[in-house]
């Protein structure tokens, strides 16, 4: 899963197989903190809810963070230009916009679905993230039947609107080790115009667990109205959610997590109760479990 042969992506299988689930355990009601603000909940009785459903709390970051001192022996990437900065010092050391998203620039705004095609634009992260920052004016967070929490429309969206972008800490693989959880994000280090291989171009973790914004809680449909999609911001590369479809107000955004997260042969079982769910299909197809069937959201 990851990047793939298009510039589309979704969340990587390697978050799946050590993850615990994190639906486990009962919400807790807590003082409302002002780091916690972002996963609590205004119920309609007026009572503030903890979101989170595995007793830790992440940090709302609308922004990439890094270690350098974890890319120190990290071989230099094979599709980044010769003579570039290795190991990494800044976020475009490592997530420079190189390659075929050149013509992709979100600009410094969101939800106008204006792209800069100017090579040379002066479009920045920063501006980006101030421009996204109101996420909550667009979008609200609400706790799902079986699905833990998910990301709602306060207003409708045209097709093709960038609706935001996955924040979070870049991290490699080896300096994961066990430590997988299901908020990870492979984006490609590099020339995507390169011709290696899709499984040999090296990548870097997303991970949105301890760390993120409002996009970890968008939940995988089998008939998803979003993609994740790579583009850039100036010089930055990022990973941009976009709608597939024009989205009304009051809709749960989706994404499709591909057929390696919920396929016809993987054991995790789909919720998303569209008719043409994958885990309905493998129900038909032989003796498993079928797939739950969806009761509308719920505030906590
Ligand atoms: C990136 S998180 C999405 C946000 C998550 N719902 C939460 O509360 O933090 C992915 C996890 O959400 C849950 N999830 C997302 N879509 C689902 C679906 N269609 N059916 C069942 N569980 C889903 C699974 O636990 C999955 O590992």
């Amino acid at each position: 899963m990851g990047i793939t042969t298009t510039t589309y992506s979704t969340f990587t299988k390697r978050g799946i197989a050590k993850r615990r689930s994190p639906h486990r355990g009962s919400l807790k009601v807590r003082r409302l903190r002002s780091r916690d603000r972002f996963f609590w909940l205004s119920a309609s009785d007026g009572v503030s809810r903890l979101v989170n459903a595995n007793n830790s709390v992440p940090e709302q970051v609308n922004d990439y963070t890094f270690a350098p001192s974890k890319f120190r022996h990290e071989p230099y990437p094979i599709t980044l230009p010769v003579g570039r900065v290795w190991p990494p010092r800044q976020i475009d050391d490592l997530v420079g916009a190189i390659g075929s998203e050149h013509t992709d620039c979100v600009g410094d705004t969101c939800y106008n679905g204006n792209i800069c095609e100017d090579l040379d634009c002066t479009h920045t992260l920063s501006d980006w993230r101030t421009a996204t920052s109101d996420w909550e004016t667009y979008f609200e967070l609400r706790m799902t039947e079986h699905r833990g929490v998910g990301v709602y429309t306060k207003r409708a969206f045209r097709q093709g609107t960038i609706l935001g972008w996955y924040s979070g800490e870049l991290r490699t693989l080896s300096s994961m080790e066990y430590n997988t959880n299901a908020y990870l994000m492979e984006i490609e280090i590099g020339d995507l115009g390169s011709n290696t291989p899709v499984e040999s171009v090296p990548t870097v973790f997303i991970d949105g667990e301890q760390k993120g914004n409002w996009t970890r809680f968008i939940n995988h449909s089998c008939a998803a109205d979003c993609v994740f999609r790579i583009m850039r911001v100036g010089s930055t590369r990022i990973m941009a959610v976009q709608a597939v479809r024009d989205i009304p107000r009051g809709k749960e955004l989706s994404v499709d997590y591909g057929q390696e997260y919920y396929g016809l042969t993987t054991l995790k079982i789909c919720a998303c109760g569209v008719p043409g769910c994958v885990s309905r299909k493998r129900a038909r197809i032989g003796n498993v479990k079928r797939c739950k069937r969806v009761a509308p959201p719920v505030f906590v």
